[in-house]
C-alpha cells in the first residue's frame, strides 16, 4: 500500500461490487459486467475525508471517460466506508514503462477539450478537490467571474485566513480588479478540463498512449488546463500538437 498527497491510500486489488452505482458512474450493464470480470480494480481509500472528495472524482473520470479521447480510468463506485472515510473503484490501468510522449498528450487533450462542452457556462455539478483544497464550481455564465470569483479570490482568502498574507492578498485584489484587458480578444468556451494537470497526474498506458489520473475536472477556458505547467514538465511539443489540433 502506497500513501499519496492527500493521505489517502492506494491499493490494486479485486474487488466485488455491492448495491447500485451512484449517479456519475459506471452501470452495471451486461457490457460493464463483462468489462468488471476482465478488470483489475484500483481502489483508493481516505481514513479521514467523507465520500464527496471520491463522488467528485468519480463524477470527473466519467465526464472524461465520456469523451472517448483520452485513455482515464473508468471509475465504478464511489462511497463511505463502514468504519469512516471513503472509498473510490476504479479500472485498474496497467502503465508503461515510456516516459510519455507529450505530442500525443497535448493531441488527445485538445480531444477531450472539444469533446465535452457544457450548456450550463463555466463550473462542474459539484465541488470537488484539488490536492485537499475544496474547489468550488459554482455554475458561472462569463469566465472572467467564474476565475476572479472561484478561482482567485477564493484562494487568497485562504491564504489571507490560514497565513495572514496581506501582501499577497492586495496584489491579487489588484490583479482582479484589472484583469479583463488580458482577455481582450480571447475566444473563451466552457471546455471540459482535468483540472489538476500535473505530472503526478499524467502516465502512459502499456502502448504508449497518455494517461490522466486523479483529477478536479471543471468546465472552464482550455488554456487554464496548464495552469499548473510550472510542476508539469511541459515543453514546446505539447503545446504545438495542442494548439494545431485544437
Ligand atoms: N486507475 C489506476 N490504475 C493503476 N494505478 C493507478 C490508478 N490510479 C492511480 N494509480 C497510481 O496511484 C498513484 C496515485 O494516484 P492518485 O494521484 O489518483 O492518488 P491521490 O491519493 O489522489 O494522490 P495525490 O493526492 O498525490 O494526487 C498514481 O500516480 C498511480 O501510480
Amino acid at each position: 500500500m502506497t500513501r499519496s498527497r492527500n493521505g489517502s491510500s492506494l491499493r490494486g486489488r479485486p474487488l466485488r461490487l455491492q448495491g447500485q452505482a451512484p449517479s456519475g458512474v459506471a452501470a452495471l450493464t451486461l457490457q460493464n459486467v463483462t468489462r468488471l470480470m476482465l478488470a483489475l480494480f484500483f481502489v483508493k481509500t481516505n481514513k479521514h475525508i467523507g465520500p464527496a472528495m471520491f463522488e467528485g472524482e468519480a463524477l470527473g473520470l466519467k465526464a472524461m471517460y465520456d469523451t472517448k479521447s483520452i485513455c482515464v480510468p473508468l471509475p465504478y463506485k464511489a462511497g463511505s466506508l463502514p468504519t469512516g472515510g471513503s472509498f473510490i473503484i476504479m479500472e485498474f490501468i496497467r502503465f508503461g514503462r515510456s516516459g510519455g510522449d507529450q505530442s500525443a498528450l497535448g493531441r488527445k487533450l485538445a480531444e477531450m477539450h472539444k469533446a465535452a462542452k457544457s450548456d450550463k457556462g463555466y463550473g462542474f455539478y459539484v465541488e470537488n478537490t484539488i490536492g485537499s483544497t475544496t474547489q468550488i464550481n459554482t455554475w458561472t455564465a462569463d469566465w472572467i467571474e467564474f476565475y476572479s470569483k472561484h478561482r482567485l479570490r477564493y484562494q487568497l482568502e485562504l491564504i489571507s485566513q490560514q497565513f495572514g498574507d496581506s501582501a499577497i492578498y492586495e496584489k491579487g485584489q489588484q490583479l482582479i480588479e484589472n484583469i479583463h484587458p488580458l482577455f481582450e480578444g480571447a475566444v473563451i468556451e466552457p471546455y471540459l478540463l482535468h483540472g489538476d494537470l500535473w505530472s503526478g497526474n499524467i502516465n502512459s498506458d502499456t502502448n504508449g498512449d497518455p494517461v490522466i489520473l486523479d483529477p478536479a475536472c471543471y468546465y472552464g477556458h482550455n488554456e487554464a488546463e496548464f495552469g499548473m505547467s510550472w510542476c508539469a514538465g511541459f515543453g514546446g511539443a505539447i503545446y504545438n500538437s495542442y494548439f494545431e489540433k485544437i
